[in-house]
Formats: structure tokens, C-alpha cells, sequence
């Protein structure tokens, strides 16, 4: 399998932190030697990875701008992206997912794993086609929650929605002409709340196979939310009633 490139900080810490044999090497830029790179270093040489100290330049050419932080990993695909069948297995208690409809910017799709991770969901499902994969942005931007939530590639989104609603999953759709509004709907059970893209929102058939099409109230003169801070909401949302339950 081709391996990847991950850099920054955060992105390559948690990568060795969760999956250190999926790293092949580490290119370090020569002239860091302080505190948080000494500990990189330690952790990828206590895990057999190769480190490879470089100029910081070749560290620019590789990645294509500067923002690596000095560190650039390659490492293969981790085994996180797994069968949905299993992981919806393992889930204890109500499951919560968030569902990608083509989103395209890999920023968006960085944040919304960040926001993912940050409240505890159990996947990220997204289309294989018409969306930004999971690429060095994307993971940069997630902030090492590219290592840490489930990522779920599906080939029909539509064919999976039915599947999870087979098991028993409530398919939360949003929109911002979404008839009821989000703190009126119930994210206690298992869910998965659906999220359109950045132009269009969810595809009509998408739209179709939600069991309910939530709106996040809207106060100023914009239509709309950015997708990963309508994500971070409802998800906080979700999150909120749940704690709420078991208090
Ligand atoms: C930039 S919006 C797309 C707006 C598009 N006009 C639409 O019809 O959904 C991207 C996604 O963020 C979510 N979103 C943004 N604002 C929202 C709101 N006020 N209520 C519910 N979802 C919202 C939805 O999932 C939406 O598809």
C-alpha cells in the first residue's frame, strides 16, 4: 500500500503515539534540537522508526509550503479505516457518526475530524467519490485526529445511510432549511448525523434517506455555517443531551 505523507507536530506525535508501526521514517529538520523534537526523536527511535535529520529546506520542497513544523513522517494507511460492520460492533453504548457528504476542502474535512475526536464520536464516514480524501492537509489540520477517529471510506454513501438505518441508526440530516431545529431534536439514541458540502449541502438522495433534516438557528445575515463548525455544534449538541441522560 502507498504510504502517506503526515507532517507536523501534533500529526506525526499522535501517529507514532497510536500507530508507530505504520510509520515507515521521519524527515527532522537538522536545526531543531529543542525539548519537543528531542522527544519526537526519542519516541520514533524507541519505536525502530528511521530518523532522518534534513536541511529545512528539502523539508519545504517536500511538503510544497512551510507549515511542517520541521517534521515530515511517511507512514502507511492506519488500520483505524476499517469495516463499518466492525466497528458499529464494537461500539458500546449508543453509537454517534458523522457523515460527510462530499466535502472538498481538505481544511473542512481536517476540522471536522478534529471536532470528531474532540467530542468522542465513533467514526467519520465519508464517500470515496466527489470528496477530498484524507490527504497531508487534512491531517494536518486534524491535528492528530487523523490517527485517532475511525475514517470510513464507502463507496455508496446512499446504500450505507440504509445500512445504518437497518441497525437501528437515526439518520440526522442538517441543513440550513432543516424543519426542525436543532435543540428540538433528539441526539440520545444512536445516531448519525449527516453533514452536506461546502456549495450544494447533501445530495437530494442523501437528503431523502434522513429520518429528520435539523437547522441550526441562525441570528445574523448569513445563510449558513461554515460544515466543520455546523459539525462542531450539533455534535456539542449531541454530546450535551447525552451527559444530560446519564446525569
Ligand atoms: C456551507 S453549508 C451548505 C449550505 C447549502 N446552501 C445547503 O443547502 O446546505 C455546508 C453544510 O454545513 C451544514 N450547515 C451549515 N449551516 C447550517 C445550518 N444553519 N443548519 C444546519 N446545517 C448547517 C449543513 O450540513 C450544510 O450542508
Amino acid at each position: 500500500m502507498k504510504n502517506k505523507m503526515i507532517f507536523g507536530f501534533h500529526a506525526v506525535t499522535s501517529r507514532l503515539r497510536h500507530e508507530a508501526s505504520s510509520v515507515e521514517e521521519i524527515f527532522i529538520d537538522a536545526g531543531r534540537t529543542d525539548r519537543r523534537m528531542q522527544d519526537l526523536v526519542a519516541n520514533a527511535k524507541a519505536a525502530g522508526v528511521r530518523v532522518m535529520p534534513v536541511d529545512s529546506s528539502r523539508l519545504d520542497k517536500i511538503v510544497g509550503t512551510r507549515r511542517h513544523q520541521g517534521v515530515i513522517a511517511f507512514a502507511s494507511q492506519l488500520s483505524l479505516a476499517r469495516n463499518l460492520d466492525e466497528l458499529l460492533d464494537a461500539i458500546d453504548g449508543p453509537p454517534l457518526l458523522l457523515v460527510l457528504d462530499g466535502i472538498t476542502d481538505p481544511h473542512n474535512l481536517g476540522a471536522c475530524l478534529r471536532v470528531a475526536d474532540g467530542v468522542g464520536a465513533h467514526a467519520v464516514i465519508v464517500p470515496k467519490d466527489r470528496a477530498v480524501g484524507l490527504n497531508a492537509t487534512a491531517a494536518k489540520v486534524a491535528s492528530g485526529a487523523a490517527e485517532t477517529v475511525p475514517y470510513i471510506t464507502v463507496t455508496n454513501l446512499a446504500r450505507t445511510l440504509r445500512e445504518l438505518k437497518d441497525r437501528g441508526i437515526w439518520l440526522i440530516g442538517t441543513s440550513d432549511d432543516g424543519d426542525k431545529g436543532l435543540y428540538e431534536a433528539d441526539f440520545t439514541g444512536p445516531c448519525a448525523l449527516v453533514m452536506g458540502s461546502e456549495g450544494e449541502g447533501m445530495r437530494r438522495l442523501t437528503r431523502e434517506t434522513c429520518d429528520v433534516l435539523v437547522n441550526i438557528p441562525m441570528f445574523g445575515s448569513v445563510e449558513s455555517l461554515n460544515v466543520s463548525v455546523a459539525s462542531g455544534v450539533c455534535l456539542y449538541e449531541a454530546r450535551r443531551q447525552r451527559m444530560a441522560q446519564e446525569a
